[in-house]
């Protein structure tokens, strides 16, 4: 579960004394998630959610994340605002901490995507590219193609005890082909970098939010549809590839974005690179989380075998 930090009722009252936002009603800790602690707080006035930035947030960046934000709403995008306090300043601290304020937004939290809904979530991500052409601000992609050798590296000796030689083997030669044929010249865009079933909120079947954007960076604007692609497109108990789930994220998109042949082309090469990423961090948090963490470790191997899957057969693009 994600509450790494506990906060007390006096905390929390001490902190809303900075904002026009009402009396602390009730404060719950919410389970899901990996980054952040997050608590569903009511007051006499509204629903926020209270997110104290743990350490994978690096506070420097909330600026960022935080216009970004503002940019992306003023552009009619479904995110959730940063609550500014009565000096308008957004970002407080609690318990020692960095933390903020944010607007609660209705919805639940996909587990099982259904076309209608891959449909509603390629659209979203595609009115959410056009939405971020006028934001100047660029944040690099931490953990971009760029990254991955050396995080490979960095935990190599830990992951071959784990996970035997033959698929670090495999791992690092798929790292030189990556950076062999990582397409240099695609459009680029600031992208979610996160967009997984679980960071969307859907209400009546529309995509009511998207949150969770402190992966947001500026990379390839495709890279991010790889990336949901990768997390769409694979049942998430049985691992199985559904086809028809990435088709609908992937002609969602494309009713927003039209896509030159050469961004098509590259297209199973992103793919590759998405799960690549994710299998890296996944790998990082199993070697370095203890099994007496709080937080839920997520299995590198979902990504070993989508990776295999992308290379085997690559993505036909629906018409
Ligand atoms: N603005 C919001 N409105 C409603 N619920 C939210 C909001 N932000 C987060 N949540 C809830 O908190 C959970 C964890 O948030 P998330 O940002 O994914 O955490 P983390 O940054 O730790 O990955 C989400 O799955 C969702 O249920
Ligand atoms: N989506 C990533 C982990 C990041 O977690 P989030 O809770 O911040 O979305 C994964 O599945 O590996």
């Amino acid at each position: 579960m994600a509450v790494f930090t506990q906060v007390s009722a006096e905390q929390v009252d001490l902190f809303l004394e900075n904002f026009d936002a009402g009396n602390l009603i009730s404060l719950k800790g919410i389970a899901e998630g990996v980054e952040n602690s997050n608590f569903l707080l009511e007051t006499d006035k509204a629903r926020y959610i209270l997110t104290i930035y743990e350490q994978r947030v690096d506070v420097n960046d909330l600026p960022y994340y935080i216009s970004l934000l503002d940019h992306l709403s003023t552009s009619n995008c479904p995110v959730p605002a940063f609550i500014k306090d009565k000096s308008g300043n957004v970002v407080q601290q609690i318990a020692g901490k960095s933390a903020c304020l944010i607007e609660f937004m209705e919805g639940v939290s996909l587990q099982h995507p259904t076309e209608k809904l891959a449909l509603e979530a390629g659209k979203a991500m595609g009115q959410m590219h056009l939405a971020a052409h006028g934001f100047t601000q660029q944040r690099e992609n931490k953990m971009g193609q760029a990254h991955w050798a050396n995080l490979l590296a960095s935990c190599e000796k830990e992951a071959r005890d784990s996970f035997g030689d033959e698929l670090i083997d495999n791992m690092k030669l798929e790292c030189g082909f990556l950076e062999a044929y990582w397409p240099k010249s695609l459009p680029k865009s600031t992208i979610h970098a996160d967009y997984f079933p679980d960071n969307l909120l859907i209400l009546n079947e529309k995509v009511n939010a998207i949150i969770d954007f402190y992966f947001a960076c500026s990379d390839i604007a495709l890279f991010d549809v790889a990336i949901a692609h990768s997390a769409w497109s694979f049942h998430s108990e049985t691992n199985i590839y559904q086809e028809n789930i990435g088709n609908m994220f992937l002609l969602g998109y494309q009713q927003h974005r039209i896509l030159s042949d050469e961004e098509k082309t590259m297209f199973t090469i992103l793919c590759r690179g998405a799960s690549m990423r994710f299998f890296l961090s996944r790998l990082y948090d199993w070697i370095n989380t203890p099994p007496s963490a709080l937080v839920m470790r997520k299995d590198p191997l979902i990504y070993y075998r989508r990776l295999q899957h992308y290379i085997e057969h690559g993505v036909k693009w629906p018409n």
